[in-house]
């Protein structure tokens, strides 16, 4: 059953008589279900959203007492005392039914979230009744998920080992979040208090520590430390949801759209340097508003670069997410699959179109002065250097480059900012982080050179990389420029990031499937122990840099065993042969694409692959 629209979208403003269909309408809807499936009727809560204790669902209640006919307060009264009728009690049940039990639809979305009063109150996403997914009770530490599927058919999948006896739950909420914050959650969307295994277990563990729910560097995990609302203070916790606000207005209201994020960024930037947590949790909030933004902007013409961003902060809540499920709570096993497909698949969306430009890039039948017949060689002063096409120039962004800086051992990644000529995306990233970019302008490049292709450095990247000579060597450059410095740098500084907080609790949990679940909390404290020294101090741990050793990121991937890759990354070797192939035109770009997006982190990994094989290549 699908809420009317003009019910989800202003239902203050519906009419008595359109209520009173509805209720009608859901009322029998209701009742076939439960015919239909021979059981007891749907909880309602409606006590709760017309009684007392209604507290700030004032559209529900506004609802329920159009529905049953009364004035709010002659509602709560009645329904306080028990006084209402009983044709009066059906109609406000059935109302409440539906919003105790809706869902909503996000057929695009791997991870969906269960209904709440506020946004269908906005009007959107669309929420609907199903017979028997809505009889589904919450867990903070679901043994389910769902998602849906096009048509508003919905999934559920075991995302453990489940005994016949054992309840199946979904989470109607992000698993990410902490327990204090769930909870505020749970009470204000759903009415009840959330009593499941996760939060009893912390609920315990606090009450045995004496510490407040995220209290940072001496929280009893790291875990907690990471994504707890108080882990940097309320100061920085107000201030980035202030920002998260602020960023709302300009974008939807004042339509300004850059400086929205821009504000973000740097905001964002701010509080990790304070010692935010880049997991934080209001972390977490913004890194989803700007992966939408970029790739808004990417649809509008910012090109790779908005791509790029928008993967990096992807990276990021999929490490989030990883995190999480690395202290054994598989409930945030969906989200870290949705995170990493949703990476993957904005990767190889980058990765398509650069080889769709090489591919079309009309071949030269002169070697360009740069390439000799032994591979690639440096033209300029500039390229000779080893260190420029060394380094990552850290123009992911500015979180990223943050990153970046706070990682590199010798200091030097992040300051090298001098894009290469004719170098598009690096172009494009100079203009989206507000810097100068001092290239020619394009109009003047494309008059000056009218067959040059716009993008050229990665496709230079991969004919080097796959050994190509100078027959195929396609534009005519003055000097091989930098390696996809975007790529690689927020490649690995996501990477980098996310082996920050992953590692340390990856080596002490048990990451066998059967076994995840939580733990004694005295052995989730006996397990940190010998890591909170080195987190003493708050902030979070600096990563040792990503060096290009592929199997740390193995590692990092392979705990979640259905997250892996169907099949396993490949071999240099044969990442080699697969780009000579791309190269050749014996393989459909896009077709190769579309199974990488299916393998999910299978991408990530081949992506990294690619990177630090391309790195090595021209730096050898
Ligand atoms: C979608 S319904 C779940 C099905 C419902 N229990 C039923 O029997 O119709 C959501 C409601 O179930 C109850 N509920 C779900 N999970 C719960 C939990 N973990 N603890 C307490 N109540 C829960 C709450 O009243 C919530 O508003």
């Amino acid at each position: 059953m699908i809420l009317p629209p003009k019910l989800r979208d202003d239902p203050i403003k519906c009419t008595t008589k359109e209520l009173g269909t509805f209720a009608r309408e859901t009322c029998l809807a209701l009742r076939l279900l439960q015919c239909k499936r021979g059981e007891p009727p749907f909880q309602s809560n409606w006590e709760k959203f017309i009684g007392p204790q209604a507290g700030e669902d004032a559209h529900i209640l506004c609802m329920a007492a159009k529905a049953v006919g009364k004035s709010e307060k002659a509602a709560a009264d009645a329904g306080a005392a028990g006084a209402l009728v009983r044709e009066e009690k059906a109609a406000a049940e059935a109302v409440c039914q539906v919003f105790t039990n809706a869902l909503e639809v996000l057929p695009s979305m791997p991870v969906a979230c269960a209904c709440n009063a506020e946004t269908i109150h906005r009007g959107q996403p669309p929420a609907a009744m199903y017979s028997l997914i809505s009889r589904l009770n919450h867990s903070c530490r679901a043994n389910t998920a769902y998602h849906f599927k096009a048509g508003g058919a919905v999934v559920v999948r075991a995302v453990v080992d489940i005994d016949p006896d054992e309840e199946l739950c979904i989470s109607y909420l992000d698993p990410l979040q902490p327990l204090s914050r769930r909870q505020e959650d749970l009470q204000q969307r759903f009415c009840f208090t959330c009593s499941c295994e996760r939060c009893t277990l912390e609920q315990q563990m606090l009450a045995s520590t004496g510490l407040q729910d995220g209290t940072p560097a001496h929280a009893p995990t790291w875990f907690l430390s990471a994504i707890a609302p108080n882990a940097v203070g309320t100061e920085v916790d107000s201030c980035l949801t202030r920002l998260t606000r602020q960023a709302e207005e300009e974008f939807v209201r004042q339509g300004n759209a850059t400086a929205a994020w821009t504000a973000l960024e740097a905001g964002i930037l701010q509080a990790v340097e304070e010692g935010a947590h880049p997991y934080h949790y209001r972390c977490l909030a913004l890194y989803a508003c700007l992966v939408s933004a970029y790739r808004v902007s990417a649809k509008l013409g910012a090109g790779r670069v908005a791509l790029l961003r928008a993967a990096m902060y992807t990276l990021l809540q999929a490490g989030a997410a990883e995190a999480v499920l690395a202290v054994g709570e598989y409930g945030a096993m969906p989200q870290a699959a949705g995170d990493w497909s949703e990476a993957g698949g904005l990767l190889c969306e980058v990765l398509a179109a650069e080889l769709a430009d090489l591919k079309h890039t009309p071949a030269q039948s002169t070697p360009p002065a740069s390439v000799s017949s032994q591979g690639p060689v440096r033209g300029s002063a500039q390229d000779q250097n080893p260190s420029s096409t060394q380094r990552s120039s850290g123009r992911a962004g500015p979180l990223v480059d943050a990153l970046v800086r706070q990682r590199a051992n010798d200091g030097t990644a992040g300051q090298r900012r001098g894009a290469s000529e004719g170098n598009e995306s690096l172009g494009e990233a100079a203009r989206m982080s507000g810097e100068e970019d001092s290239r020619p302008s394009k109009r003047s490049r494309v008059t000056g050179t009218p067959s040059e292709p716009a993008t050229v450095y990665w496709p230079d990247v991969l004919q080097a990389a796959s050994g190509q000579t100078e027959s195929r060597r396609t534009s005519p450059r003055k000097s091989v420029p930098e390696p996809p410095a975007e790529f690689a740098a927020g490649v690995c500084a996501a990477w980098a990031a996310l082996s920050a907080t992953c590692k340390p609790p990856m080596e002490s949990a048990d990451r066998s499937h059967g076994n995840m679940a939580g733990g004694d909390p005295e052995q989730d404290e006996a397990s940190d122990a010998p890591q909170r020294s080195s987190r003493e101090g708050g902030g979070f741990e600096a990563a040792s840099h990503w060096e290009g050793d592929i199997s740390d990121l193995r590692t990092l991937a392979g705990p979640a065993g259905f997250l892996s890759c169907s099949q396993p990354p490949p071999s240099n070797a044969e990442l080699r042969e697969a780009l000579q192939k791309e190269l050749n035109g014996s393989v459909d770009v896009e077709e190769n694409v579309r199974r990488l997006e299916h393998i999910g982190i299978g991408a990530i990994l081949c992506m990294a692959h690619a990177t630090s094989l391309l790195r090595d290549c021209l730096t050898a």
